[in-house]
């Protein structure tokens, strides 16, 4: 069993074929395929095919089409995302043949643990949008698979019932929306690691949110109504600012989230509708309010957390070279799935860059700085070119949160598992046996397409 954050099992591939927890046993992620085919109702979301579960996503939140904008739609014309997606493309796996990578394992330590693949739940913010289970269903399926998972700043469950449905030994990140009163931000650090939460991720490319028209024809923001503010609302310090006590989790937001109703009962002098709305225009004053924040200020955070640190949503090279400088312990490269800046570079083509630099290079390899990666990624092969190209892990967003739009738990679990017998398959098909084989050695498996 794993204990505390570290894996049970063996650090050898071959010697892997048992454990369970962090560490998975060699072709556990591939033996979902021999579930599917001996599954006679099936796959649980209808079809492995993301785009399928993405339309099934789509059905389920038909009579919510400012959620279902909230969740698919981007800045401005879309052209970050469509990037985003063309840029894998346009590397091609290069396979080799007659080698004996029966036995397969796709571990990765990442900031000293080691975890069951290189996959990580990335943070997705206000999933009582989605689901009435919201952040709790995806804790539970990350907890149930081992992988870590990230839990959004802007959750509408709060760090410790998260961290509950979660389970004691499971691993999980904190995602920090920075708010501008440093007592909150502390206060939230605390929490964090009270709960569990073993690493900061701040989140650094959205000050403001980005010009998303889907939003904004829809009238959608679920912040201002208080879904997705639960952090704040569980948080002592936030809500003794306000001259309130916390609110757990007793009370969470109504599904489906529906604005038009919220707005008539604030109309109608609906006494809660206002405190809620009173607080969220509280948090809305501390968080994403168009502050932008320094590297100095990343300095603040760095004094406050002792675990490993790290910056999401960083896109050039000069930009992870001050990270480490600054004794950052990891990026995420991202460009936030296109939701920021329209006509943005590609989250792939900006990690193609990043990886040219000696200074990031030396510090990757020296241990100082660990690459993370994501937007775009929807297949398993699209992992295998990120981590050929320099990653070290990746963050998978929007199709797991599909999943759980569809099945709750059941969806996110279904989406992961797809994706990592995909990729655990892809990189036997492509003839090697571990991520070690292939990560960062984009020269020898990967060619760019004419
Ligand atoms: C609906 C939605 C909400 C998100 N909320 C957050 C968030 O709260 N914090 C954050 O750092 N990133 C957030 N992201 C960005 C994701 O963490 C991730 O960077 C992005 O989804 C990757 O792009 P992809 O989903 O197209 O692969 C959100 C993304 C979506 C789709």
């Amino acid at each position: 069993m794993a204990q505390d954050g570290v894996p049970a099992g063996s650090t050898d591939a071959a010697d892997s074929t048992q454990e369970k927890s962090y560490g998975a046993a060699a072709g556990r992620w591939s033996g979902y395929v021999r579930e599917l085919f001996t599954n006679p109702n099936g796959p649980p979301l209808g079809s492995v095919d993301p785009d399928k579960i993405e339309q099934a996503a789509r059905g389920k939140l038909k009579d919510s089409p400012g959620a279902w904008g909230f969740l698919f739609g981007n800045a401005g014309s879309g052209s970050t995302f469509r990037a985003n997606r063309d840029a894998f493309a346009r590397w091609q796996i290069v396979p080799r043949m007659l080698r004996d990578v029966t036995q397969r394992n796709i571990e990765v330590t990442l900031f000293g643990t080691k975890y069951p693949s290189p996959l990580i739940v990335a943070p997705i913010g206000c999933q009582a949008c989605f689901h009435p289970d919201a952040e709790l269903a995806t804790a539970r399926a990350a907890g149930a698979l081992g992988v870590p998972l990230v839990l959004s700043g802007a959750a509408s469950r709060s760090l410790e019932s998260v961290a509950a449905a979660n389970g004691p030994h499971a691993p999980r990140w904190f995602q920090l929306y920075w708010p501008r009163n440093d007592a909150f931000t502390v206060s939230l650090l605390a929490r964090a690691k009270a709960s569990g939460y073993s690493a900061l991720v701040v989140t650094v490319d959205t000050m403001a949110i980005g010009w998303r028209p889907a939003d904004l024809d829809h009238t959608f923001l679920p912040f201002a109504h208080g879904v997705g503010i639960q952090v704040a609302l569980s948080d002592p310090a936030f809500m003794a600012a306000q001259g309130r006590a916390p609110h757990g989790d007793a009370e969470v937001p109504a599904f489906p989230y529906d604005p038009a109703r919220v707005r008539a009962l604030y109309e109608a002098g609906d006494a809660r509708t206002r405190e809620m709305v009173e607080l969220a225009a509280a948090w809305g004053r501390e968080s994403v309010n168009g502050t932008f924040r320094t590297w100095e200020d990343v300095r603040f955070l760095r004094r406050n957390w002792e675990g490993p640190l790290i910056v999401k949503g960083i896109l050039a090279p000069q930009d992870v070279e001050i990270a480490i400088d600054e004794g950052i312990d990891g990026v995420i490269v991202s460009n936030h799935g296109g939701r920021q800046i329209d006509g943005s570079i590609s989250s792939l083509v900006a990690l193609e860059r990043i990886m040219k630099s000696q200074k990031v290079r030396g510090a990757q390899a020296g241990g100082q700085l660990t690459v993370l990666f994501d937007s775009g990624i929807r297949t398993g092969s699209d992992i295998f070119r990120a981590l050929a190209l320099g990653a070290q892990g990746i963050l998978l967003g929007r199709p797991w949160a599909y999943g759980l739009t569809v099945a709750g738990q059941a969806g996110v679990e279904a989406v992961i598992k797809s994706i990592l017998a995909d990729f655990e398959l892809t990189l036997g098909l492509a003839g090697h046996r571990t991520v070690a084989d292939i990560q960062g050695k984009a020269d020898e498996v990967l060619v760019r397409a004419e």
